[in-house]
């Protein structure tokens, strides 16, 4: 590994743009979405940088009109699975021996290409495939990867610029070597940067990657890709390995060469993972770095010193963009006494303004949700509630599945702070509400703390310094991403570093230092000069 020269690559987030009618960006991006839907997608297997078709296949459906599918996916059986393991530790030999420039130079190069040419197509792929409104795409699949790309490549000179002392006639240095062995990637749906985060960070550090995709989100997988081999990332580094996520576990968590886990999804999920690895412990040849980003039940606490128009559209926003299919969604509020009238009246009035439907369509605020699955657990939800003498529907309450997964924004006010839906995460567009007593705030936040076991994102509404401080002060572990007057989501790679602790994971902050420290394993070299 040549890391001899340290030069600095500077960092500014992409851009997001604005899709005006008439805009350049916004004609790119008609024209990418009929292409695809005209087209038909046959996605192989890759490893080794070879495109296996197993004929074993899973489909490319658009949750918002769940009888358009638009292309196949062939799944990896265990045999590719062995393969993926045994071609990425054959490419593992170069690649950690490239100078980290090089390797950092293609992704620079993968980010550049998506900014600019293929911008359109990775938005138009996330708006059908994951369901997202032209604004969610372009701040995912185009900005927040571009962003995950080039704020990474940025850290890296920082990490291996720092070198230990040396006194007089000895030489002390750090090699920061990538792991020994290969990197398991198991990447979520809902965002087309983390896919592509996941298996990058730790090939950026020099490491190989079997890299297993979300089987709703592939189509926009294999764009990532397809990216990534444009911008020259050589064979077999990142294996891309579609397919049943029990049967591909059951093989690669059991590999003596196993050296990292960079997950994002459910906190269920990854304690199976987390399980099977501890199962397999004494057949490994290094502990394995475990990381996994996982779900939440992120809070937004309203004081009674609040703006209330800043609180509500907070609030709507934090809980209903994107379908509430964010891991840092608000789900669960706490508002003050004396302001919830008021507070009540706009949040109604913004959820009645939202528009559910046809991400095509410009105005559209909420797709579908992303499957099936989802949307079944989230109905179920909302039966509960329903059936309920604890809670009630303020707004919403309506799923329709005839077209595709469509379920309303839908508002609930519980007289129980435990109740189910202020405790479990839905993962969808539901919000539930617990007024409070103005002079109970400081209970309040400690019922806030306590409520869940997650600790992902939390935000607090005041002007109060002196409530905002007791927010910060009282929940200093109930979030890894704290907002003040702001909704608890869209961090930005490089602003907010993101990630929770508690049970919404390993806190190991996507997109930092933090999170590439993790794929490296030091070795320090003394050479003594004076004898
Ligand atoms: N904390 C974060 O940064 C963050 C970010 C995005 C999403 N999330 C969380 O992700 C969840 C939603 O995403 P999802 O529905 O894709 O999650 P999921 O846990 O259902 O799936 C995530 C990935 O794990 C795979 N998987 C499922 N079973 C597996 C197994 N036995 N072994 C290995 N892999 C397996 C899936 O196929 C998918 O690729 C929510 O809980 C959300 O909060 C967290
Ligand atoms: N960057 C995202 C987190 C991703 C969760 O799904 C946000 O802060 O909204």
């Amino acid at each position: 590994m040549n890391n001899s020269v340290i030069n600095k690559i500077n960092f500014v987030n992409e851009p997001v743009l604005k899709y005006e009618k008439g805009s350049p960006e916004r004609i790119e991006l008609e024209k990418e979405l009929k292409a695809m839907k005209t087209s038909f997608a046959d996605i192989p297997v890759i490893i080794g940088g070879k495109e296996i078709r197993t004929g074993n296949k899973g489909s490319c459906i658009l949750p918002h009109n769940k009888n358009m599918v638009i292309g196949e996916f062939h799944k990896a059986s265990k045999k590719e699975v062995e393969m993926a393991v045994e071609e990425a530790l054959k490419a593992k030999k170069e690649w950690e021996k490239m100078n980290w420039q090089s390797r950092v130079a293609i992704f620079l190069r993968a980010a550049e290409l998506l900014s600019g040419p293929w911008r359109a197509k990775f938005n138009a792929a996330t708006m059908l495939i994951q369901s997202k409104t032209y604004k969610q795409a372009e701040i995912d699949s185009a900005c927040e990867l571009a962003d995950f790309f080039r704020y990474n490549a940025s850290c890296l000179p920082q990490i291996y610029a720092e070198q230990p002392i040396s006194p007089d006639k000895i030489w002390n240095k750090i090699e920061y070597r990538p792991l020994e062995g290969f990197i398991y990637a198991v990447t979520p749906f809902n965002f087309t940067a983390i896919a592509g985060n996941l298996p990058c960070a730790p090939a950026m550090t020099g490491n190989v990657v079997v890299w297993k995709p979300a089987s709703v989100a592939v189509y926009t997988a294999y764009i990532i890709y397809q990216l990534l081999k444009e911008a020259g990332l050589p064979d077999g580094v990142i294996n891309f390995v579609p397919g049943n996520a029990d049967e591909i576990s059951d093989v690669v968590l059991k590999n003596e060469h196993l050296s990292g886990i960079h997950f994002t999804g459910s906190t269920k999920v990854f304690h199976n993972m987390w399980t099977a690895v501890g199962n397999n412990i004494s057949n490994y040849r290094s502990f394995p770095r475990i990381v996994g980003e996982t779900g939440g039940k992120d809070f937004i606490v309203v004081h009674n010193s609040a703006n209330i128009h800043s609180a509500s559209r907070g609030i709507i926003e934090g809980a209903f963009e994107y379908q509430g299919q964010k891991c840092s969604a608000a789900s669960r509020v706490y508002v003050a006494r004396s302001i919830w009238p008021s507070i009540k009246e706009i949040i109604i009035k913004k959820a009645a303004d939202i528009k559910v439907g046809d991400v095509e369509e410009i105005d559209t605020f909420m797709g579908a949700v992303i499957d099936q699955k989802s949307f079944n657990n989230i109905k179920n939800y909302i039966d509960y509630v329903k059936n309920s003498d604890e809670a009630e529907i303020l707004f919403g309450g309506s799923c329709d599945d005839s077209k595709g997964y469509f379920v309303d924004p839908t508002i609930i006010l519980t007289k129980n702070p435990h109740f189910k839906t202020m405790k479990e995460e839905i993962f969808g567009p539901v919000l539930t509400i617990y007024v409070y007593d103005d002079e109970k705030f400081e209970e309040t936040l400690d019922l806030v703390d306590s409520t869940t076991n997650y600790g992902l994102t939390g935000a607090i509404f005041a002007k109060d310094r002196y409530a905002i401080n007791a927010a910060e002060e009282k929940l200093v572990n109930a979030a890894g991403n704290f907002y003040v007057n702001d909704r608890p989501t869209g961090a930005v790679v490089g602003q907010q570093p993101f990630g929770g602790a508690r049970q919404s994971g390993t806190n190991d902050k996507a997109g930092s230092k933090i999170n590439l420290m993790r794929w490296i394993s030091p070795r320090v070299v003394k050479e003594t000069l004076g004898n």
